[in-house]
């Protein structure tokens, strides 16, 4: 499989007294789909969110591309972007949808505003919302709303390519949408998986089946703060890890203990 485009390494994170995360060794390789999944508290977003070097590990390493990534991402020493896309798309109402999809580049490029407003255009357009600059989030629904969060993620910076993004990382793109709405989603993020710029990576976050099915080829199990189980998509059905089956079959009767 060659090199992994980002590895962790016995990574452990607490907060607090708790611990969330232990001694975690997770591998994502170039092109691939990784769904991260797991009960309710079990440290998924936490691990989004030492991917994208927005928190540090307390013990153990974060590799990109082989190289050790030792500050956080604003150090800006990472080889590669990371593009994240949060639960319910985490918008500025304020803004239209052009400034909240260009945001970065606005503040911090110094590319000129057309250009910036022609590559925002082109993001638009491909996750199917062409002409929306200039509305507001507060006029589009949840699913637009979250489309538009997928804009974002994925613009590139012309003047700064190692910015770009190489990865994305998903946490619950589906969550609060309707089954359509929610298709419509998990196709995007596959279409958005290579189009004519080339192949992106993504690890996917999510609690509903038919987004773990549609979008993850491999997963990951996450459980009291260890990978508990890692399989192709398709040995969901098959596997006898008795964690993963009370997952699927939602009971409260397992290994997994039923919060309150
Ligand atoms: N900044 C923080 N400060 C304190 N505790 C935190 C912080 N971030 C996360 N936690 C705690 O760490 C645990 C794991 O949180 P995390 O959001 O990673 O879980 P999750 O698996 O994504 O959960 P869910 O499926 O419910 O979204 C939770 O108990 C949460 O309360």
């Amino acid at each position: 499989m060659g090199e992994p485009l980002i590895e962790l390494r016995g990574v452990s994170k607490a907060f607090g007294d708790r611990i969330v995360l232990d001694e975690v060794d997770l591998a994502i390789y170039p092109n691939e789909a990784v769904g991260i999944i797991g009960p309710s508290g079990t440290g998924k977003s936490t691990i989004l969110r030492l991917i994208a070097g927005l928190i540090a590990p307390d013990a153990g390493e974060i590799y990109l591309k082989g190289q050790r990534r030792t500050g956080l991402v604003d150090e800006g020493k990472d080889p590669f972007g990371v593009g994240m896309v949060f639960q319910r798309a985490a918008l500025f109402d304020s803004l239209t949808v052009d400034e909240n999809v260009g945001f970065l580049l606005y503040q911090h490029s110094r590319l000129p505003r057309h250009q910036i407003r022609q590559q925002v255009e082109r993001v638009l357009e491909m996750v199917g919302l062409p002409g929306t600059g200039d509305r507001y989030p507060s006029e589009l629904s949840g699913g637009m709303r979250q489309r538009v969060s997928f804009a974002r993620a994925i613009l590139k910076n012309p003047d700064n390519p190692a910015d770009n993004p190489e990865l994305l990382l998903y946490d619950e793109p589906t969550a609060g949408l309707d089954p359509i709405a929610s298709t419509v989603i998990e196709d995007l993020i596959r279409k958005l998986q290579c189009t004519e710029d080339g192949c992106t990576t993504y690890a996917i976050v999510t609690h509903q089946h038919s987004t773990i099915r549609r979008t993850a080829d491999r997963i990951v199990f996450l459980h009291e703060g260890k990978v508990q189980w890692e399989g192709r998509v398709e040995e969901i059905d098959t596997t006898d890890n008795p964690a993963m089956r009370q997952f699927f079959t939602g009971s409260v009767d397992g290994p997994i203990r039923v919060a309150g």
